[in-house]
């Protein structure tokens, strides 16, 4: 049984095609082997963000299901970079270039893109559905059933946030380098995914600066993991938090350039008839292939994994040194 270890801007999950197995892993035991292979103690290759599990659709207008599993073992609903990864994986299985993958609440179009640079294949995926309400995220705020650039004094008394589900939560806030770079986003980002007033599930929490039009530079401290390289809901939220509150520096319908401390991906909001969505593209890079027996696969254990690597990371290393050098926010293995 052959599983990859794959990147997303340098978010980095473990993929797994569950219709390759005999007997699908239970829900218990895809926790337990997500918790273990992600831990940079127990796990392999310094570990990972998650783990994406791809499965049978249940029903024919997509291609596939994908479920995310984070590096704690709790389930979220999305996750963007890892949609890219999962869609090559399908791509090439499928041999198809354009096709939907049914994620927790929707079925998302899925394309093949570019590559971004030489044997770094890019894929468009696509963002949605959105929602601001208080209870779709969920959030409690004494003063506002939704949150567009408002002061949240009992989170950050001198910030201004923005809160949307993509559907999984996130928190936004636009700052300076200065702020992005301190340990504001860190401390903010455990207090809301350990039990509080706010944020019953936990939130993913943003800090962006705006580089100009059009760019940003986007840093994410992630539910259910904590600092990653890059978070693409992330960043595909916070680039509609930018055209609706920076109108004459983020614009709908235009290629907006996020860098991020993993490299960078480009996104594209819409507002059609009323409704948001949003185009995320990326690279979509496999690092290594792995090879595990299905017992081992059930039972979680690591010991007897064959790991081949593959020639990719070179590749998207070479293609990241060309990229401006923008907050020196050092990328983790
Ligand atoms: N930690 C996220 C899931 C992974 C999202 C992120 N890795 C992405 O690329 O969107 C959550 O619990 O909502």
């Amino acid at each position: 049984m052959q599983i990859d270890k794959v990147h997303g801007s340098e978010n980095h999950f473990f993929l797994l095609d569950q219709t390759q197995l005999q007997t699908k892993l239970t829900d218990q035991e895809l926790i337990n082997f997500a918790t273990k292979i992600t831990n940079p103690q127990t796990g392999l290759l310094q570990g990972a963000d998650g783990v994406l599990v791809i499965d049978e659709p249940t029903h024919e207008t997509a291609l596939a299901q994908m479920r995310v599993i984070n590096a704690d073992g709790s389930e979220a609903s999305m996750c963007g970079n890892g949609l890219r990864t999962v869609s090559r994986y399908l791509s090439k299985k499928f041999q198809v270039d354009q096709f939907k993958v049914q994620t927790l609440n929707a079925d998302l179009k899925v394309s093949k893109a570019k590559d971004f640079a030489p044997n770094v294949p890019a894929f468009s995926v696509e963002i949605s559905p959105v929602s601001f309400d208080a209870e779709k995220l969920p959030f409690h705020n004494a003063n506002h059933q939704q949150l567009v650039d408002e002061p949240w004094p009992e989170l950050l008394p001198e910030l201004k946030f923005t809160a949307l589900a993509v559907p999984n939560p996130h928190l936004i806030s636009f700052v300076s380098a200065e702020e992005l770079a301190s340990d504001d986003l860190g401390t903010l980002g455990k207090r809301l995914n350990e039990p509080n007033p706010y944020f019953p599930d936990g939130v993913n929490v943003s800090f962006a600066e705006i580089l100009g039009q059009n760019k940003l530079f986007v840093r994410t401290f992630e539910r259910g993991v904590g600092f990653t390289n890059a978070c693409g809901t992330g960043m595909s939220a916070t680039s509609l938090a930018f055209a609706l509150t920076h109108p004459d520096e983020g614009q709908f319908d235009q290629e907006i350039t996020v860098y991020n401390p993993g490299g960078l991906v480009k996104t594209n909001v819409h507002k059609r008839n009323g409704i948001y969505d949003i185009d995320l593209i990326g690279n979509a890079t496999v690092t290594h292939h792995l090879e595990i027996s299905e017992a081992d696969l059930h039972a979680a254990k690591l010991t007897d994994v064959q790991i081949n690597k593959t020639d990719e990371e070179t590749s998207y290393q070479k293609f990241v040194t060309q990229l401006p050098k923008i907050n020196n926010i050092s990328v983790k293995s």
